[in-house]
């Protein structure tokens, strides 16, 4: 382990820092630590403002450290994001731009010890990545272009990251982004936006003649610049992946990790999907009350509601292949600790060409082995992913490259009391343990909404946008797209 130390200077006050090959210490910056917000008042008396502690005391971690560079005008410099609050799960972070003079007789030592901490700090990590950020100046109700500029854009710059930043002007320019982009000049692809423009961004690379090298080649940066962002939760957290500074963090020192994608068939149209495919009340609460956006997140609650109490089913002609479908064997298999080689591995064949599935046609019949399944149903839920919104941890039991969609399944006959307890547990994902939710593990299933009652009117929705209420079918297929991930997995969900 390397252990080094230098003598710095802050104006005229000592500073020392140690390095021991996983932190740095900075001892003697008093005027480093963050400084309290305004102080408080009770009944117009000042109190005194709340303590903080100073964070250059603990070792700041190598994830945490940016750049560490020793210049021509003797002085350090330390760029960190550093949390808050060290000791707490999904602590948010501060950016910390730090300037130490160095004794010009201590040069040499200053710069070994700067270049000894930058080979740590990057050791298995690309340094100084070259970026092309995608950014919809629409996204998260306008906030994207100022969350990019403000929060996103100076720690991109204190990691000396290129960026070549470009907004998106229409629908689907996202797509043809990804299409034409020279996969040779960027190290990955960043989108500030919500998951709409992920998903053209997949399905432009994916409609590429070198579709597979083109997705893994350009890995995905995720920074949340929408109302969603169920991928960023997914991977960091609810507090975490809606940080754009942390989620910044994981695009400088993430590594790509495989991700599952689905390829979905419907009439003549053929796309991908990283989230979830959507039929049934939770369709309809999410499509049908899209007039009520005003009303922010309580219109799918209205939507949910109305279908619960008013006793809503629909009906389908479905056809699953079912890898498993025992929830406490699920649950068992869901792994604590997550082996990262399996994501390397998959990362590192580069095949070319485009992605054929491997299922039959919707024309052809259901193949043989699959499970059809031809009933009345409250809801049907596939994801990729198990959050698919803050306090939304539908498919607690998801993996990026299992290979297989997670599918939550409520047939019609349930009491409303069920069903409410479903949804009243559905942030905690303790709602798949109540006996009206079926949970299944799937490779690949087709779907055929069949409408009994001509007055209802029935609801797809793919990664959260309408499809026409046809049949159509899914393939997942491993490992098919790239990620820049800090710990290579999604977020450990202990149900
Ligand atoms: N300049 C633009 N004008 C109009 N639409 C755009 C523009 N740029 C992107 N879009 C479209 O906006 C849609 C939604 O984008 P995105 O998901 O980034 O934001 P959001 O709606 O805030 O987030 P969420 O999907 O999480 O609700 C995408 O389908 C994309 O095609």
């Amino acid at each position: 382990m390397v252990v080094a130390s230098l003598s710095a200077k802050k104006g005229h006050q000592a500073v020392q820092l140690t390095y021991d090959g996983e932190g740095l210490r900075i001892e003697g910056d008093v005027t480093a630590a963050k400084r309290p917000k305004a102080p408080r008042t009770c009944f117009c008396i000042p109190l005194p403002p709340p303590k903080v502690s100073n964070p250059l005391l603990l070792p700041i971690q190598n994830i945490n450290l940016l750049n560490v560079e020793y210049g021509s005008t003797n002085m350090l410099r330390i760029s960190a994001l550093i949390p808050d609050k060290p000791a707490e799960d999904e602590s948010p972070v501060t950016l910390y731009n730090l300037v130490y003079s160095i004794d010009p007789q201590d040069a040499e030592k200053a710069t070994k010890f700067s270049s000894d901490i930058m080979s740590q700090v990057y050791k298995d990590v690309q340094q100084g990545k070259r970026l092309k950020v995608l950014i919809n100046p629409f996204g998260g109700q306008g906030k994207a272009k100022h969350i990019f500029e403000t929060q996103v854009k100076p720690v991109f710059e204190a990691a000396k990251c290129a960026m070549d930043v470009q907004f998106t002007e229409r629908q689907g320019h996202g797509i043809d982004i990804a299409k034409e982009i020279d996969i040779n000049a960027f190290d990955s692809i960043v989108t500030v936006s919500g998951d709409g423009v992920i998903h053209e961004v997949i399905n432009g690379f994916l409609q590429r003649p070198d579709a597979r090298e083109a997705i893994r080649k350009l890995p995905l940066g995720v920074i949340p610049g929408g109302t969603g962002n169920a991928l960023s939760i997914s991977m960091l957290g609810e507090k975490s992946g809606f940080d754009p500074q942390y989620t910044a963090l994981q695009v400088i020192k993430g590594k790509p990790m495989a991700f599952d994608l689905c390829s979905v068939t419907y009439d003549d149209k053929r796309y991908f999907s990283f989230l979830s495919q959507n039929y049934g009340i939770t369709a309809y609460a999410d499509l049908a009350t899209e007039h009520m956006r005003w009303m922010g997140d309580t219109r799918t609650i209205i939507g949910l509601l109305q279908q619960i109490f008013g006793g809503k089913s629909y009906s389908m002609e479905a056809a699953f292949d079912i890898v498993k479908s025992d929830k406490t064997s699920i649950a068992e298999d869901y792994p604590v600790e997550y082996d990262r080689s399996d994501q390397q591995t998959a990362i590192d064949d580069s095949r070319g060409g485009q992605v054929v599935d491997s299922i039959p046609p919707l024309s052809e019949p259901v193949p043989k082995g699959w499970t059809v399944v031809n009933d009345d149903i409250c809801v049907f839920l596939t994801s990729k992913v198990p959050w698919l919104a803050r306090g939304m941890l539908t498919h607690p039991y998801c993996m990026p490259n299992d290979g297989l969609i997670d599918l939550m399944l409520i047939k019609k006959g349930a009491s409303i009391g069920d069903k409410l307890s479903v949804f009243d547990t559905v942030d905690k994902g303790t709602h798949v343990k109540s006996k009206i939710v079926d949970y299944y593990k799937v490779k690949a299933f087709r779907l055929t909404p069949v409408t009994k009652d001509p007055k209802q009117k029935n609801y797809v929705a793919i990664d959260g946008e309408h499809a026409p209420p046809k049949p159509f079918q899914v393939e997942v297929h491993r490992s098919l797209g790239a990620v820049l991930s800090l710990d290579g997995r999604y977020r450990s969900t202990t149900i």
